[in-house]
């Protein structure tokens, strides 16, 4: 939802939003004569980051038309963006301030300039504890590791996005789909030797010839910042190969840093490091190869075979394990930062390894949260750590509860060609959880039948992780970790309690 306010002096505007996908954020804008002030939250910040911020708000959708045409009437579209509204027919989704506080929310004055919206951000329903007592066997969160050096690409400032336009919804927007990169912060850790890291350590004509000169036949996959080879090495294994693309390799790396960090975790549902090389030009990062493919190119049928409702619930609780392990087990706490379906490997017996470790971030002990770079992939991304760039263990904990509801729905966090309420999968779940409509909300693909008190334990726990502010994730992480070891059975209906 999004109230859009005008202030007096017609030198201050504002936009204040809030939404279960993007958390509530007042953007503030002043003008005079001969200066223009940005403001998020009453924060001063500079046009950069106002700009990327509203971008990516704008581009998830979290504006109501009406709020972007105000903010358009009074000339405000600094950031370069192409607003899209269309009117609706009948008067539908244009809502006053007044309608929306009738509608669940109050709004609290906080000042002329300055509106907000005071309403419980989490509907009662997804905090009563006794609704889950659920989940997961290791339903704990948070991945580790590795993949080396995409960090180095990724620290880079590099906002790569795909934009997907759907000229006929009622409001097209612009979609990012792989990962955003807000403001820069210092990385930590000196660079260190890589030479002798992992098993495999192969020089660069190895790699050449393992990847026959980078031949196109063996790519198997592409992603915002490089390519994947498969590679066969001399003694027959076959390994996954991705090399940077050159435009991320810059001179403040942190690749060795991160290298040598990854190598310390290991886990059976995180995708193993074997090797790194970083000379020259090079930035290659060598792993397990996964014939499977990803989670998400299941989800998509790309595989043929459809995962079935057994096998979903045992890569949710691979996944589980492996944020668990990063959190809770490693020798520092990792935030991955990007989980998603496509980070999900999948092996020949559809267990799932948490891969790309590009984003990830080593917490100092006793840190509980850093300030640092928004980084992830729009849909998964944890409101809270978007508004105030404080990263912590919840933010993983956010995106596995977006993780798991497309693993029950087989859609994706954001479907930008379906109208406009039912495009963010987390408000649209919830919307059919709240009617009780179980049926929609179960992937239409699953041959077998769902128990439906297995269904909505996993809904249940969803929203709870993928809750608008963090103190209902930490509801879901501690219930997490209080079940490890019980709760989601992967033979449903047996253990599921
Ligand atoms: N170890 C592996 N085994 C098999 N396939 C892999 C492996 N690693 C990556 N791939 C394939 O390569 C594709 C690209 O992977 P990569 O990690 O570079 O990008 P991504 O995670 O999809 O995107 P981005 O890096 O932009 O988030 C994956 O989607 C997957 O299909």
């Amino acid at each position: 939802l999004l109230v859009s306010v005008q202030f007096p002096g017609n030198c201050v505007s504002g936009l204040v939003i809030w939404s279960k996908l993007c958390g509530a954020d007042e953007f503030t804008y002043t003008s005079s004569i001969d200066h223009e002030l940005f403001y998020i939250n009453g924060n001063r910040v500079d046009k950069v980051s106002f700009c990327k911020s509203f971008e990516f708000y704008y581009r998830n959708g979290c504006f109501l038309d009406s709020a972007l045409e105000e903010w358009g009437r009074l000339g405000r579209n600094y950031c370069g963006l192409e607003i899209y509204t269309v009117q609706l027919p009948q008067g539908g989704g244009r809502r006053s301030m007044r309608e929306l506080g009738t509608d669940q929310s109050s709004i609290r004055m906080l000042g002329q300039r300055s509106h907000r919206i005071e309403k419980n951000h989490v509907p009662s329903s997804w905090v009563t504890p006794t609704n889950i007592t659920m989940v997961a066997s290791g339903m704990l969160l948070l991945f580790c590791s590795f993949l080396c050096g995409w960090s180095s690409s990724r620290s880079k400032e590099t906002s790569k996005s795909v934009s997907a336009m759907d000229p006929n919804s009622i409001n097209s927007v612009l979609v990012p789909t792989t990962p955003i990169v807000v403001p820069p912060s210092p990385r930590v850790g000196p660079p260190v030797p890589l030479d002798r890291i992992g098993s495999v350590h192969l020089s660069m004509s190895q790699i050449v010839k393992a990847t026959q000169n980078f031949s196109p036949s063996k790519i198997i996959g592409e992603g915002g910042f490089g390519t994947v080879y498969k590679g066969e090495l001399q003694d027959g294994q076959v390994v996954a190969i991705k090399r940077a693309k050159k435009e991320y390799i810059g001179s403040q790396t942190n690749f060795s840093n991160e290298v040598e960090l990854l190598t310390k975790i290991e886990h059976r549902n995180l995708v193993r490091l074997l090797g790194c090389i970083d000379r020259g030009n090079e930035r290659i990062i060598i792993t397990e190869y996964f014939p499977n493919g990803t989670l998400r190119e299941h989800l998509d049928g790309k595989h043929g075979k459809i995962l079935d409702f057994n096998q979903r619930l045992e890569i949710s609780i691979d996944v589980a394990h492996a944020l668990a392990y990063l959190h809770l087990y490693a020798e520092k706490q990792i935030v991955h930062r990007d989980v998603k379906s496509s980070n999900i490997l999948l092996t020949e017996n559809y267990r799932a390894k948490v891969a790309d470790f590009g984003f990830a971030r080593p917490m100092e002990a006793d840190q509980t949260s850093v300030l640092t770079q928004a980084r992830g992939t729009a849909g998964y991304l944890d409101p809270e750590y978007l508004r105030t760039y404080q990263l912590n263990a919840k933010s993983d904990v956010f995106s596995f509860g977006i993780l798991l509801l497309e693993i029950l729905t087989g859609r994706r966090p954001v479907e930008s060609n379906r109208p406009t309420d039912e495009r963010i999968t987390v408000r649209w779940a919830f919307a059919k959880y709240n009617q009780r409509n179980m049926v929609e909300l179960v992937d239409s693909s699953i041959q077998e039948e769902v128990p439906v008190e297995i269904a909505d334990k996993i809904l249940n726990l969803a929203f709870q992780c993928a809750a608008p502010s963090r103190l209902w994730i930490t509801i879901c992480e501690q219930k997490l970790v209080l079940k490890k070891g019980t709760g989601l059975s992967a033979n449903p209906g047996v253990q599921f309690s």
